[in-house]
């Protein structure tokens, strides 16, 4: 009997309803044994340089994370170890002092722009999400997100989105759709398939013998 758990990851650009897929499953299994990570927290810490340099990072690069440490406590999880999960602060551009405890538990959803990207991390996974949403839909989304909770002007988003997180999106996060088991349209209001992901995560929980 395979007794580790079950990896799902779940990517997208910015603003296709990554989190809100991700939220539906966690609320679909509340209640059993289930965990979130997010690729933003794995961002490299930046706490040497000084604001201006921090500004000026490609945050929608794959180099920008630290997958690295990432994949050894993706590791660890699989081996049914705690980890300690850093905590990324948006308005200061790094990690801030604290981690957080995570026990490890039997389904483990990891989501981030660029999780398909990163051939170690996919091969972790048992199940590949790519969340598709039209660019449109996903900037009018970023703006009121990051205005709103990321301490960010009009403006700046308008010059993030055009200069980096645009051609960023098409050459290193929209390719990686190709390695996706399933494609979800417009995200976690999608609810038709939320639930067939919700039947497909139970079957293999139960062929593991964890329901
Ligand atoms: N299908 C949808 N329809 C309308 N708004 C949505 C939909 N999916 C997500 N949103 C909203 O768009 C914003 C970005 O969604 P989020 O899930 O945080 O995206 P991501 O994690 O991919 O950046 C959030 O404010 C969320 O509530
Ligand atoms: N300091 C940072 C770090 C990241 N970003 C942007 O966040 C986006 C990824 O987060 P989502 O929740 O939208 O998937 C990514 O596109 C980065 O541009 C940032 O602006 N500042």
């Amino acid at each position: 009997m395979d007794h580790k758990p079950v990896i799902i990851g779940v990517a997208g650009g910015s603003g296709s309803g990554k989190t809100s897929v991700t939220n539906s499953i966690y609320e679909t299994f509340k209640g059993h044994s289930i965990l979130v990570i997010e690729q933003d927290y794995y961002y490299k810490d930046q706490g040497h340089l000084p604001m201006e340099e921090r500004l000026k990072t490609n945050y929608d690069h794959p180099l920008a994370f630290d997958n690295e440490l990432l994949y050894k406590h993706l590791e660890k999880l699989l081996r049914y170890e705690a980890i300690k999960k850093p905590v990324y602060d948006y308005t200061r551009h790094t990690r801030s002092d604290k981690t957080i405890v995570v026990e490890p538990k039997d389904v483990i959803i990891i989501e981030g722009i660029l999780v398909l990207e990163d051939e170690r991390l996919r091969n972790l996974m048992d199940i590949k999400i790519f969340v598709d949403t039209d660019a449109d839909l996903r900037i009018i989304r970023r703006l009121i997100r990051d205005m709103e909770e990321r301490g960010r002007s009009f403006d700046s988003v308008i010059s993030q989105y055009l200069n980096v997180v645009r051609p960023m999106h098409n050459q290193f996060i929209e390719p990686t759709k190709r390695y996706a088991d399933i494609i979800i349209p417009e995200g976690g209001h999608n609810h038709v398939a939320i639930d067939l992901l919700a039947t497909k995560i139970k079957t293999i929980l139960e062929q593991k013998s964890f329901l």
